[in-house]
């Protein structure tokens, strides 16, 4: 801001935010636009967008949700014919009353309006929105028109994805520099819509991020790959310790995400019922039957373990955990390990990659599981700096936190995901990265990707599988480098089952080798 003219930053904010509006609109001209403006400059960058909209023909009523009004952006507005309905502090849309306390005048301006544009805050807002803020966004979320949110969805902590209270659900959002933080992190990711980041030349400015995603050529150029003289062994050999007579399917779930993750020979060791299922289903794997009190220095050498689905969590499931972990190797500690874990914290080593969903969290942390769900940022970074160890929390948004890096956020998971025996998979497929070379930090941030992708392909189908990864690879991760505009793929999906993946992953590391080349 202090090396251009003043107002220039905006400027190009409001042009291309603009530009977003009228493209969504399809014709301008005509048409109606309600402009939400709050008391800052995200309140300003929607007033200049609605004067722009306003000169190509559309009816543009602003609403102002403060005392204090852009004032050029406000002047800009009304010399260009829009109408503006000012807001007091009595109007309240809070309480009972609901958005029925907002005036008359401001109520039907967004109820029948094409498009709203959501300017009532940005990167200032701080806690949850205050009245009359608040009233606004129920009133736009209620309403018919598009929403398109200005920089962030007034309500989202853009740095957080905290979602404190009232909040716009935009159906566009257009963020301006960078991709904000909040908008990639559930609760917030949910209320973003189809995400445009717009370049306004502050790139170069800006600071080291907190948080990073990696793209598919990314993911690939980090995945192991057999090279002429590789051999079984050198592939990397994974050990998996999970299921039980009770829970078998664990066991065949897990060996599957490492048969299909790539791993040159996938040991099994477990009661036998869950070993006779784990032949039948994956009879490459080498199984070795453990009787009650055996530890695993029977099963052979391996390079990672997959340590805890299912496995249970008595006297003897914490006797083999601790022979697991003993052997100082880099495992995958899931599921029953992880209660194991909050029960016994002298099991915790280094090498370990923590896959907890909320709940095991919460056992780890003391913390309600609700509270991370709605601050998963900052639980799972208090979660590695506190165990010192990779912790990857799944769930709508998957993180990876590891002390002393950024914190990896994951972009391709999918709703579809959340059903039983999904992270046995998981478990499997970072163990088989680990062993074949992988730090603990890559083989989850790697694993949650292909878990995702697969996830999409399996949903949507022979039929759509690469136009669902397209959606995924190319649009989504060009969003968020300010190069495209990310949104789901239009294709049917249907429900899948954790059985699914393992038989996914292959199309899904296929389809990510194809946009790693064309950006090449
Ligand atoms: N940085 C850049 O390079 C560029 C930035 N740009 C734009 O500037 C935006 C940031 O503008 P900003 O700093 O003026 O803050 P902003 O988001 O408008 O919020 C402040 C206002 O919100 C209010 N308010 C706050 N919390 C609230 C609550 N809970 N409930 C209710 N009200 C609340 C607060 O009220 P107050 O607390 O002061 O009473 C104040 O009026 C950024 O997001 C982007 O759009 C572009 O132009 C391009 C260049
Ligand atoms: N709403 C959601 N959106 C995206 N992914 C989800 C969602 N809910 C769950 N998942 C993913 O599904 C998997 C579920 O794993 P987990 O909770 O361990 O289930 P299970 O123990 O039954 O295997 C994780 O990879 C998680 O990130
Ligand atoms: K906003």
């Amino acid at each position: 801001m202090a090396r251009l003219p003043e107002g220039t930053l905006m400027q190009r904010a409001a042009a291309a935010l603009a530009a977003v509006c009228a493209r969504t609109l399809g014709r301008v001209y005509g048409s109606r636009v309600a402009v939400l403006a709050g008391g800052g400059d995200n309140g300003g960058d929607a007033l200049f967008a609605g004067a722009r909209l306003a000169r190509r023909g559309a009816r543009v009523t602003a609403i102002l949700a403060s005392f204090r009004t852009h004032r050029a952006g406000l002047a800009a507005l009304r010399a260009a014919g829009g109408r503006v309905v000012a807001l007091t502090p009595a109007d309240s849309g809070g309480g009972s009353g609901g958005a029925a306390a907002l005036p008359e005048e401001a109520v039907r301006a967004v109820a029948s309006a094409d498009l709203i544009v959501d300017g009532l805050v940005g990167i200032g807002g701080s806690g949850a929105l205050r009245e009359p803020y608040a009233g606004l966004a129920r009133l736009a979320n209620d309403a018919p028109g598009i929403v398109v949110a200005v920089d962030v969805p007034s309500g989202v902590d853009a740095s957080t994805g905290c979602v404190p209270g009232a909040a716009v659900r935009a159906d566009r959002t257009v963020t301006f520099g960078a991709c904000k933080i909040g908008l990639l992190v559930d609760p917030g990711a949910s209320h973003v819509g189809a995400l445009h980041v717009i370049d306004i030349g502050i790139g170069p400015y800006l600071p080291e991020p907190g948080v990073t995603a990696l793209t598919a050529a990314d993911v690939a150029d980090r995945l192991p790959r057999p090279a002429a003289e590789s051999d079984k062994y050198r592939r990397g050999v994974v050990g998996v310790v999970a299921g039980s007579d009770r829970f078998t399917g664990a066991a065949v779930l897990a060996v599957g995400g490492a048969v299909r993750g790539g791993a040159g020979m996938v040991r099994y060791a477990g009661p036998a019922e869950p070993v006779r299922l784990v032949r039948a289903r994956w009879p490459e794997a080498v199984t070795t039957i453990l009787e009650p009190g055996d530890d695993v220095s029977g099963v052979g050498r391996v390079q990672a373990w997959v340590l805890g689905p299912g496995m249970g969590t008595d006297d003897r499931a914490h006797a083999l955990a601790r022979s697991v972990l003993d052997t100082g190797l880099p495992t995958v500690l899931d599921a029953d390990g992880l209660t194991l874990l909050a029960r016994d914290r002298s099991l915790l080593r280094p090498n370990l990659l923590l896959t907890p969903h909320a709940g095991e969290l919460s056992r780890l942390l003391g913390v309600p599981a609700a509270d991370i769900e709605a601050r998963r940022l900052e639980h799972v970074r208090r979660a590695a700096a506190e165990l010192g160890v990779t912790v990857l929390l799944k769930g709508s948004t998957t993180l990876v936190a590891e002390p002393g890096r950024p914190v990896r956020v994951n972009p391709t998971g999918t709703p579809w995901l959340a059903t039983a025996g999904t992270g046995d998979v998981l478990a499997g497929l970072a163990g088989a990265l680990l062993a074949g070379g992988l730090d603990t930090y890559d083989a989850g941030c790697c694993a949650a990707f292909l878990h995702g992708l697969a996830a999409h392909v399996a949903a949507a189908g022979p039929g759509g599988a690469t136009e669902a990864a397209e959606a995924v690879l190319t649009t989504m991760l060009d969003a968020v480098a300010g190069a495209g505009t990310a949104g789901r793929a239009d294709v049917p999906t249907a429900p899948i089952s954790a059985q699914d993946l393992p038989d996914a992953l292959p199309e899904a590391l296929r389809l990510l080798e194809s946009p790693a080349k064309m950006e090449e």
